[in-house]
């Protein structure tokens, strides 16, 4: 489902910051970007998300080939990827239903599919009972289970997480991790950066390891493999 054919990203003359890299995550797959800081997994991200161009090679997420997509077809693209980033970035003015409601309006969803899909995203990641709050009367957990909510909302079958568990606590880190499992359940496909060692060692899930901007390992039930 999301491939990269020999893909480099170099950022102005001697930047490689990734040097023809192959990857190919199926459908339903939950993999963790690793590496050291620096090693391009920022890189890897912003390329799938279209927000930066590669310097040579192919990107295809559904055999599309994202890095011949035209402006008017990016829309459409990003509709299929949700994004969870570590510091969420919610609608400051907006309540927690309000932030969801809006990621449906954006691709113009009716108000009565809004009205049926925001409250059932929201009694999925637990907060039915906030609907009303504002972010900033939230705790860290509960705000990013808003920004996966409202990735969600719009069904993509892939969810990238950047980093989704940095700013928060370890017990709130696993609650958050939890429902990720609960959504690659279901069918999405995850992709999540981190630097969580814990996190990636028991999860076992597979593990994409990239450093100086080359894939060093990519094991099925991998573990973190660096210390913190
Ligand atoms: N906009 C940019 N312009 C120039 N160089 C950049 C730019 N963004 C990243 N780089 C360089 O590309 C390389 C990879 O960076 P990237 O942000 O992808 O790493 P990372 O693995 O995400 O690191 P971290 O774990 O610290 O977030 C680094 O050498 C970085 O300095």
């Amino acid at each position: 489902m999301i491939k990269f054919l020999n893909v480099t990203k170099e950022y102005r003359e001697g930047t490689l910051a990734l040097s023809n890299i192959n990857i190919h995550i199926e459908k339903g797959d939950f993999a963790f970007i690793v590496g050291p800081s620096g090693a391009g997994k920022s890189t890897f991200i912003k390329l799938l998300l279209k927000e930066i161009e590669p310097t040579k090679g192919k990107i295809t997420i559904h055999g599309m080939d994202i890095t011949r997509l035209s402006t008017r077809k990016i829309p459409a693209l990003r509709r299929k990827i949700g994004v969870v980033f570590q510091d969420f970035r919610l609608l400051p003015n907006k309540t927690v239903y309000e932030n969801v409601a809006f990621a449906m309006e954006i691709i113009e969803a009716t108000p009565k599919e809004i009205r049926r899909q925001v409250p059932t995203m929201l009694a999925m990641v637990g907060l039915s009972g906030k609907a009303k709050m504002y972010p900033h009367e939230l705790s860290g957990g509960e705000q990013q289970r808003v920004s996966i909510a409202r990735a969600i909302v719009n069904n993509p079958s892939v969810l990238i997480a950047d980093e989704p568990t940095g700013n928060l606590d370890p017990d709130t880190a696993w609650e958050i991790m939890k429902l990720l499992k609960q959504i690659n359940r279901r069918g999405t496909t995850i992709v999540m950066a981190t630097h969580a060692k814990e996190i990636v060692d028991v999860m076992q899930q597979r593990v994409i390891a990239i450093e100086g901007g080359k894939i060093v390992r990519d094991d099925k039930k991998g573990v973190y493999g660096y210390e913190d």
